[in-house]
């Protein structure tokens, strides 16, 4: 990594100082935070310097976070490594890290000066990573873009080729959706009063998958989390009657095209919504999902009836 690092362009003459973070979710972590910012100081890092990240999105949420506290924020730029990274975590301005009541719990929104997305950078990536990441670009076309779900569709084993111009084009479709939502609502405050929730709809199927990647202490990968998390909420907004029963099939159907897991039953139920309390969606013990209303329609479901979550979660059983 340090090799690439000194590759890239526009470091030519500058000094950099090389600081390895520890693979995965282990790098979202306090300690990580306080060795970093330690780091920073012994080498005398001031505002007129950067932050480069190289990896995926734990490497640009803890970097991003760094950034965003040392001197009260200074200038960061991704180099994201991996699909999830490219298509979601480097874009957007969210960074943060884990705690042991959950996940991303502390942080802060602090936009990137620039991201960099170079898909060769993914000829290493294990193929695991590579499906995980496109849990995010399906969310995508859910949420915002239905013609992503139609490439899926059509073309599963090219989705999943680094070198094919499909990947290529959703990987754009979906950084567009991501930088759009974000354009409107950048941190988070809420919809402009159409229905839509404004930044939270980049949440969906988010609630029970932190809950999901907390409970198995980080051993499900975020992208296959979030697949099960978007199957639970559409048989979710399906029983509540907000939801055909076409488009909510249609999450499982997709999902498993690309060999993204759609069936989880590996806690106890009230286990998992213990975890999902702490979501940041949540007010007060008001429990909030964002939901589709229809494709490419999503909406918020408040406080839902404890019978309906038990009935959709048990329908994820295998
Ligand atoms: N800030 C945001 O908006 C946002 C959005 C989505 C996800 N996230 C966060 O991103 C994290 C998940 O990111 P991820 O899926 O990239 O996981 P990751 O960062 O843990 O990377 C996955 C694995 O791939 C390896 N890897 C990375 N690039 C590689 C490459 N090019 N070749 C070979 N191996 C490579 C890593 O070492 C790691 O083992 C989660 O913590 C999630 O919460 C943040
Ligand atoms: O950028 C956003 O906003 C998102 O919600 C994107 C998610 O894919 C991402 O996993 C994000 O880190 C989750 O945010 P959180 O606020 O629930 O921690
Ligand atoms: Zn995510």
């Amino acid at each position: 990594m340090h090799a690439l690092l000194e590759r890239l362009p526009g470091l030519d003459g500058l000094e950099v100082l090389p600081l390895e973070l520890p693979d995965g979710e282990a790098a979202k972590t306090a300690d990580v935070a306080v060795r970093a910012w330690e780091a920073l100081g012994a080498a005398g890092f001031t505002r007129s310097d950067a932050v480069v990240t190289l990896g995926g999105g734990a490497t640009t949420d803890m970097g991003g976070f760094v950034a965003a506290t040392w001197l009260r924020g200074v200038r960061v730029v991704h180099v994201p490594t991996t699909v999830l990274g490219m298509v979601d975590a480097a874009v957007g301005g969210k960074t943060g890290m884990n705690t042991g009541a959950g996940k991303n719990l502390v942080g802060a929104f602090h936009e990137p000066a620039g991201v960099l997305c170079d898909l060769a950078l993914l000829d290493t990536l294990p193929r695991a990573e590579l499906v995980s990441g496109l849990a995010e670009v399906v969310k995508c076309g859910f949420i915002a873009d239905p013609s992503i779900l139609d490439l899926v569709e059509a073309e599963p084993a090219a989705a999943l080729d680094p070198a094919s111009p499909v990947l290529r084009e959703l990987v754009e479709r979906a950084v567009r959706v991501k930088a759009e939502v974000v354009s409107g609502d950048l941190r988070e405050t809420g919809g402009d009063g159409s229905g839509h929730p404004g930044r939270e709809a980049l949440n969906y199927g988010h609630t029970l998958a932190h809950a999901i990647e907390r409970s198995t202490g980080y051993a499900v990968r975020h992208g296959e989390a979030v697949a099960i998390g978007m199957v639970f909420v559409a048989e979710l907004a399906r029983l509540a009657g907000r939801l055909d029963d076409a488009t909510a099939a249609r999450h499982a159907r997709t999902l498993d095209l690309v060999g993204l897991p759609t069936r989880w039953q590996g806690a106890p139920f009230d286990e998992l919504l213990a975890l999902m309390r702490v979501d940041k969606k949540s007010r007060g013990s008001l429990l909030r999902f964002v939901v589709l209303d229809a494709l490419a329609r999503p909406s918020i479901l408040a406080g839902p009836d404890e019978h309906l979550l038990r009935e959709a979660y048990a329908a994820l059983a295998p």
